[in-house]
């Protein structure tokens, strides 16, 4: 479907939207985050597939894994029932729209690996706007900016180039946290200065926001430090790559259910006895339905799982179930602010914030930081995206990771999660004896209090994990009525968009196969 033909089959569809759960956010007016009208979902009584061709198959979430799978699905032919919680389509994937505002992607907004990632084909084909992250970040510390010849930052290639072997070399070896084994490589090199050995640890904290974890949760053994790939920040907002692939979904009513949140799934191998679903609406949970179907696949965020959220009867297979009981799931929070003028540098797309560390000769150091009278930005590191530059707003995007996202996601007070944060901006400044201009609008994630997101963003490796359990747990159930999609199953690009889609797209093909239907390759094409 061509793009003017995908709006309009879009706009026959959409109806104005409500507040979103997982943001809290400004009054709505003028937004235009689009909603799928609620269909026939919440009758009362239950629906049963039928016994003929063609099969129906549930999915449950409407994330991007979820939508993939259920395209793919759609177009071999199947009858496919998507089942979502929330009143809109898309998941961690939410471009917040206000009228006069520049998008802004409350979750993902970047394209990884872009080496590798076959979403990048849709970028010319469906005419999307993009920034590269070609330009070099600004660093700083709390005395102002960094060099770019900051030493700190070598130690920390060397000892990431240390730990890939040491772990290469020593597979068995006990995990640790990056925080403890970056201290115990510094105290142990002959050569690095005290300066590096106390700043290192500090500098290593710019992979939080890769792994969406502090440091010291962090697992070394699964450390993703080097990061070489390119980065593409969707100007336009990501929600462009999740009509792209809903549209066979959106062409007719019924496909996508939305206010459907999955309370519980009885499950059997038996190709004789269906599958039923409970859903409830989250907003009246005495709306209660039942919908059964031939087959499923859960996508829902690994957070989920670990709450609890659904329950399963029997209870999820016993590899799956270790498998997520050896993942962890992270949290990245993201405030936007946008100034009435720009105040920072205009040629540099990132600011990094490395905080101070402790000096250990300093007896006050520990009472002060201990001190939540005295908790500013300035004791976190921080990655903030120059929108100017990234996206021709006159915006800022601080991101943080847990557990300060989780403090600052419960901050509802905009003047509040200003002045929490203006140090910050204080510092960015590249005329410093300026005042601040006013910010016009603040804007802030909500991921950690919402129970469809898994109170959290999404998975990250800690201490002890082995995400490998989980994965090859998903794989191996190929000829199985039962199916797992979202990013925390994803091979490659654990975490992200493309993983999170490569997985649906997986849990298709095992699905096909479970129901003995041939998966014909080119109906999988991005071309
Ligand atoms: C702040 C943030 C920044 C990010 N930045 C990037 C980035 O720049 N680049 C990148 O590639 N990735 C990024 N990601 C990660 C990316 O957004 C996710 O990996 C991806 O969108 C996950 O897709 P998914 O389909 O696996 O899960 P989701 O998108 O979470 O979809 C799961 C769906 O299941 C629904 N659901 C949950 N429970 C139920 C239930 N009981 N019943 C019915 N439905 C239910 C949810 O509402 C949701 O719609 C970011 C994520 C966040 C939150």
């Amino acid at each position: 479907m061509d793009r003017e033909a995908n709006a309009r089959s879009l706009s026959a569809l959409v109806q104005k939207p409500r507040v979103d759960s997982s943001t809290q956010m400004e009054p709505l007016e003028g937004e235009e985050t689009f909603v799928i009208k609620r269909t026939e979902a919440t009758q009362p009584h239950a629906e049963l597939s039928s016994k003929t061709s063609p099969k129906t198959v549930l999915v449950v979430g409407a994330g991007i894994a979820g939508l993939r799978a259920a395209s793919i699905l759609k177009r071999h032919g199947l009858h496919v029932i998507v089942l979502e919680a929330r009143d809109r389509i898309g998941g961690r994937i939410l471009t917040s729209r206000k009228s006069g505002k520049p998008a802004r992607d409350m979750g993902a907004a970047w394209m990884h690996e872009t080496s590798q990632n076959k979403l990048v084909k849709l970028i010319p084909k469906l005419g999307l706007q993009y920034y590269y992250d070609d330009g070099t970040p600004f660093y700083y510390t709390s005395d102002g900016r960094a060099g770019s010849q900051f030493k700190a930052k070598k130690v920390v290639d060397e000892f990431a180039d240390y730990a890939e072997w040491f772990y290469e070399t020593s597979p068995d070896a006990k995990d640790r946290s990056v925080d403890e084994f970056i201290r115990e490589f510094t105290k142990e090199h002959p050569l690095i200065t005290q300066d590096e050995r106390l700043w290192a640890p500090q500098v290593i904290k710019e992979m939080e926001q890769w792994v969406g974890t502090s440091t010291t949760l962090a697992s070394s053994k699964h450390m993703n430090y080097f990061v070489t790939e390119r980065n593409l920040y969707m100007k336009d907002g990501y929600d462009s790559i999740v009509k792209w692939t809903a549209q066979d979904l959106l062409k007719g009513p019924g496909s996508i259910r939305l206010h459907q949140m999955v309370k519980k799934i009885q499950w059997s191998e038996d190709s004789s006895s269906p599958i039923l679903v409970e859903c409830a609406n989250p907003e009246d949970e005495s709306q209660v339905q039942t919908v059964f179907g031939d087959a499923i696949i859960v996508a829902t965020p690994l957070g989920t799982f670990h709450h609890n959220l659904i329950s399963f009867d029997p209870p999820i297979p016993r590899d799956m179930q270790n498998g997520i009981n050896n993942l962890s799931y992270g949290a990245l929070g993201k405030v936007f602010f946008e100034f009435s003028e720009v105040f920072w540098s205009k040629n540099h797309d990132q600011f990094i914030y490395y905080p101070s560390p402790q000096d250990p000769t300093d007896e006050t150091s520990e009472i002060v930081n201990d001190s939540e009278a005295l908790d500013t930005i300035l004791n976190y590191s921080t990655v903030t995206v120059n929108l100017l530059l990234v996206a021709d707003s006159k915006e800022l995007c601080v991101q943080v990771v847990e557990p300060l996202t989780q403090k600052v996601e419960a901050i509802t007070d905009k003047k509040e999660l200003y002045g929490f944060f203006e140090p910050l901006f204080k510092l960015l400044r590249t005329e410093p004896y300026k005042a601040l201009p006013k910010v016009t609008s603040i804007e802030s994630t909500c991921w950690t209090q919402d129970a469809f997101a898994g109170f959290g963003t999404y998975t990250s490796e800690k201490v002890g994990d082995d995400p490998d359990i989980l994965i090859n747990a998903a794989q191996n159930r190929t000829k199985s009525k039962l199916q797992f999609a979202g990013e925390h199953l994803a091979i490659a690009g654990s975490g992200c968009v493309h993983g999170a889609f490569a997985t649906g797209e997986a849990a298709a093909r095992r699905i096909l196969g479970s129901l003995a239907v041939e998966c014909k390759e080119e109906l999988l094409s991005l071309d």
